[in-house]
Order: structure tokens, then sequence, then C-alpha cells
């Protein structure tokens, strides 16, 4: 069986014979400064969001970073409050309070986008490659008439930016040439950050009222909130949980899959699933990890039944420490698997359950 130290070493060869390079004469010496797009919820900053101010400190030393918070009502100024600490990088907050704001609706968060950069001037803008982020960001852009890069891992300075192309499989080098504002989305998990202090009180960056006068009534376009719907679970977070526990189409059912649950609720996990699992039902989609799924990488990624499809890959090859249960020897997901058992998932996930203490 390979172990994953291998796989990333064989991803490493074969990376620089794949990168592409869109090379042209940009001039690096333009000065930095950064607007980043934060989400928030429940009063604070989300993780994802410190991820970005990190990835945007990585483009120069010399680099403002303000932070952008949109919404509405009193958690909103909570969550200012708690990002105006959560970096000392952070140079200001700009919160822009509207009921325009209080859902995360494109069309208005776009053109917020589009006005704070107007005003501001900043060279680069970021947020977190995540739904929030994907489903904005490309609007700013072509409000702004640039090309956002997306999915960001690697800065290797304020133009030059490195992607995952062909599902994770080669890495292309990618230099911003536009004359415009550089507009990305950053991968989380490729800029770690350790969880934030509640108490944490250094350094905080002032917090300005972002002026919405010219803002219009017209920006919520064609779409239209209807409803909020998730899972009521005090489970961890998929994309920033230390542990994940995913299961496969092998689990038949919705009813076996809360297996996986309840293993999950013992290891005090997060749980995945693949695609072929969401697609037949035995769990809702935002629980799916790949390609078209969650990029996640945990320092536990246990996979139960899951064949190791590219797709499935694609969201989970970074994970520290990689556990997979088949009963086929030859499965794919062995290839990345640091400790992998052939066995059959409804004798081995019973056994745990059994073996394994209450709430871990
Ligand atoms: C464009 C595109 C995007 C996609 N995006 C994603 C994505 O984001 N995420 C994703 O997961 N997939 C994605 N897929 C689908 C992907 O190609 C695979 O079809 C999917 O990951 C397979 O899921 P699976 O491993 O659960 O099922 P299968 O491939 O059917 O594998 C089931 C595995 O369970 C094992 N098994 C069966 N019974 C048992 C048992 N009792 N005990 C132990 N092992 C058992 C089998 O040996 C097998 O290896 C995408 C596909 C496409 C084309």
């Amino acid at each position: 069986m390979a172990s994953v130290a291998a796989l990333r070493a064989l991803r490493k060869r074969i990376s620089p014979s794949f990168t592409s390079r869109i090379i042209a004469s940009t001039s690096n010496s333009r000065s930095i400064s950064t607007l980043v797009l934060a989400e928030h919820q429940g009063g604070a900053i989300k993780p994802q969001s410190v991820s970005a101010v990190k990835a945007a400190k990585s483009l120069s030393n010399d680099n403002p970073i303000s932070l952008l918070l949109a919404g509405s009502g009193s958690a909103l100024h909570e969550a200012a409050a708690n990002a105006a600490s959560c970096d000392p990088s952070v140079s200001e907050v700009l919160v822009a309070d509207s009921d325009e704001f209080s859902h995360p609706l494109a069309e208005p968060w776009a053109k917020l986008i589009h006005l704070v950069q107007q005003k501001g001037g900043y060279s680069h803008v970021i947020t977190a490659s995540g739904s929030f982020g994907k489903n904005i960001l490309p609007r700013a852009a072509a409000l702004l008439d640039v090309s956002p890069i997306t999915d960001v891992i690697e800065i290797s300075d304020p133009h030059l930016f490195v992607r995952p192309i062909y599902a994770g499989n080669a890495l292309c080098t990618v230099r911003y040439t536009g004359a415009g504002p550089c507009l990305l989305t950053v991968r989380s998990t490729s800029f770690p950050v350790p969880p934030i202090l509640a108490d944490s009180k250094s350094n905080e960056a002032p917090i300005t009222q972002v002026d919405l006068s010219t803002f219009g009534e017209d920006s919520v376009g064609k779409s239209r909130y209807v409803k909020h719907t998730s899972q009521d679970t005090e489970r961890p977070d998929l994309g920033n949980a230390r542990v994940v526990v995913s299961g496969g189409r092998a689990l038949k059912s919705a009813e076996n899959f809360k297996m996986i649950e309840k293993l999950a609720e013992k290891l005090g996990a997060a749980v995945g699933a693949t695609r072929a699992a969401v697609d037949a039902g035995y769990v809702p989609n935002d629980l799916q990890v790949g390609q078209t799924g969650k990029i996640v990488a945990p320092e536990l990624y246990m996979a139960f039944g899951v064949s190791g499809a590219i797709q499935h890959l694609a969201g989970m090859r970074d994970s520290k420490v990689i556990v997979a249960v088949n009963k086929d020897a030859e499965a794919p997901i062995f290839q990345v698997a640091d400790y992998g058992l052939v066995g059959d998932i409804f004798e081995v996930i019973p056994e745990l359950l059994e073996k394994l203490p209450e709430n871990k």
C-alpha cells in the first residue's frame, strides 16, 4: 500500500511537468492593499475568513488589510468587534449594515465589493474558497471587469499564484496580468490558522461604517431569498474539523449511515460523504467531500466503504492521516491511506462503536 507521503512525493514530481505558466510583463512594484471579504456567524468571524487574512498577509510585508463584513443587526457588530482583533495585521474593519445583506444573495454582495473596491482602490480582493465566496467573487469580478483566480493554494508573489487543476492532479502557476484589482478565492486548508482565542484583544483595528448612500435599491437583481435550511447539529463544521469520518455508497441506506454519525459523535468528528452516498440520498449534499463538494484537510480522515475515486481524493488527499476501511484490497483509497484495513464496514464500525469510549 502506497503511503500518503509517497503519493504526495509523486504529485510533486508530476506537477512541474504539468505546470502551466501564463507569463506576461507585469511589474510587481504596484502598491499592495487588500480587501478581505469575511464571513461571520453567531457574532464571530468564521475561521475560513481568518485563513483568507493569512493569505492576504503572504502577498507582501507592507500590505494594509481591510476586512469587510456585511449583514444587519447586533450579530454583525459583535462579529466586527471580533474581527477587529482576529489578527494584528488587520488595519481596519469595514462594516456594511443593511437589510440588503441579511442573506448571502450574490448580487448585492458583489455590488458591495465593487463599491468598496472603487472607493478604497484595493489592489487585491480575497475571500475564502467556499460556496459563499465562489458565489459572490466572480460576480464582483464581472462588475470590476477583471478575471478572478479561484482556489489559490499558494501565493508566490503579489501576482503569482498556484492553484490545483485536473481535480488536484496538477498544479497550475498563474501570473495575474490584469490592469485592475486582482480577485482571489483561497483554499483555507492551504492557509491554516490556529483557533481564535475568545479573549484575544491584542491590536484592535478601527471599525468603520461603509457609506451605503450611493448603493441604490435595485441591487437584489434576479434572485430572491426563499429560506435557509441547515442540519441542526452540534457536530464540528466539516470544513474546519480536526477529525472527519466519511462514508460511501457501501453504507447502502440512510439508516445504515447513522453508524457513521454515531462514530463521528464518539470521536467529536464531522461527518463527510462521497457523492455516491449523497446522490443515493443517505445524507444531504453539504456533507459531500471532493472536487464538487468540500475540500478538507483534517488531522484525521476516516473513510468507510469509500472507493477513492479521483474526484473524492481531490477533497481530502491533504488530510494529515488517512484511515480507510474497504472490503476490496485493490480499492484506490488504499493508495493514499496511511492506515488501511481490508474488511467489512458492517463488522468494523459496530466493533469500533463498542470499543471506543464515549465522547472521545
Ligand atoms: C464531474 C464529477 C465530479 C465528482 N465529484 C465528486 C465529489 O466531489 N466527491 C465524490 O465523492 N465523488 C465525486 N464524483 C463521483 C466519483 O467519481 C465516484 O463515483 C464516487 O466518489 C464514488 O463514491 P463511493 O466511493 O461511495 O462509491 P463506489 O465507487 O461505489 O465505492 C464503494 C466502495 O465501497 C466498498 N464496499 C462495498 N461494500 C463494502 C462493505 N460492506 N465493507 C467495506 N467496503 C465496502 C467497495 O469495495 C467500493 O470500493 C464526481 C464525479 C464526476 C464525474
